[in-house]
């Protein structure tokens, strides 16, 4: 199917990869709010995200894209909200302005802080520009950095999940880096005990199960 082919059409539908970390995020959202979607592969490692028709609907050349009949949106924040605001339940924001401003914060730690500095594009052109080395270091680097600034803007707030006992932003992109960070660079949450918590709880959810990368239709078969 022709990327383009997707602005003509009504039914919800993601452009994503399994090991997106962003488009993770964005199948918690669309799971947890019990929403049905269309999955279209973008192989990223094939360089699919590069394909013109691929590009016209994301310049950016980078997943997850929703595209809602007319309606395409091509980042993982903008999109988790509009999904909130088109379908209300439950939640994703919290009433309190407090609570809400620390999921913002902690939202804004990842896909600013963390997630763009160990980007595919990113540790390519530093392993390409240095070595395997250096790259693994910058991405140690500026997860570890991030995790630290987490763990304390968290520490007092945070219940079963990172700022309190319900599921809210913040853990839709906690979660989702937390599991890239451990699976992709081998990188551990335990010296960050909020961090450890929060992800052992999203481990025992169902929805937090069916999101995983290595369960969606592109991902490799497990080797045995
Ligand atoms: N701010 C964007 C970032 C999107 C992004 O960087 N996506 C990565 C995958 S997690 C990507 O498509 N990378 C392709 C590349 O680096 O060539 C979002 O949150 O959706």
């Amino acid at each position: 199917m022709a990327y383009s082919d997707g602005l003509k059409m009504e039914k919800l539908k993601l452009y994503s990869y399994w090991r997106s970390s962003c488009g993770h995020r964005v199948r918690l959202a669309l799971t947890l709010k019990g929403i049905e979607y269309e999955y279209i592969a973008v192989n990223l490692l094939k360089g699919d995200q590069f394909n013109p028709d691929f590009q016209k609907i994301n310049p950016m050349g980078t997943v997850p894209v929703l595209v809602d009949g007319d309606v395409v949106i091509s980042d993982s924040f903008a999109i988790i909200m509009y999904l909130d605001e088109k379908y209300p339940e439950p939640p994703l924001l919290p009433h309190d302005l407090h609570k809400r401003v620390l999921n913002y914060q902690a939202t804004s730690i990842i896909s600013s802080g963390i997630q763009p500095l160990q980007n595919l594009a990113v540790i390519r052109y530093i392993e390409e520009k240095t070595n395997a080395e250096e790259k693994i270091a910058w991405v140690n680097n500026a997860i570890r950095k991030g995790y630290t600034a987490l763990e304390k803007l968290l520490v007092n707030c945070a219940g079963k999940y990172a700022t309190g006992d319900e599921i809210y932003l913040a853990d839709l992109f906690l979660a989702t880096q937390i599991h890239a960070a451990v699976i992709k660079f081998q990188i551990d949450v335990e010296p960050y005990p909020t961090l450890a918590k929060c992800y052992e709880s999203y481990k025992n959810l169902h929805v937090f199960e069916d999101a995983l990368p290595a369960k969606q239709l592109d991902a490799p078969a497990p080797s045995n």
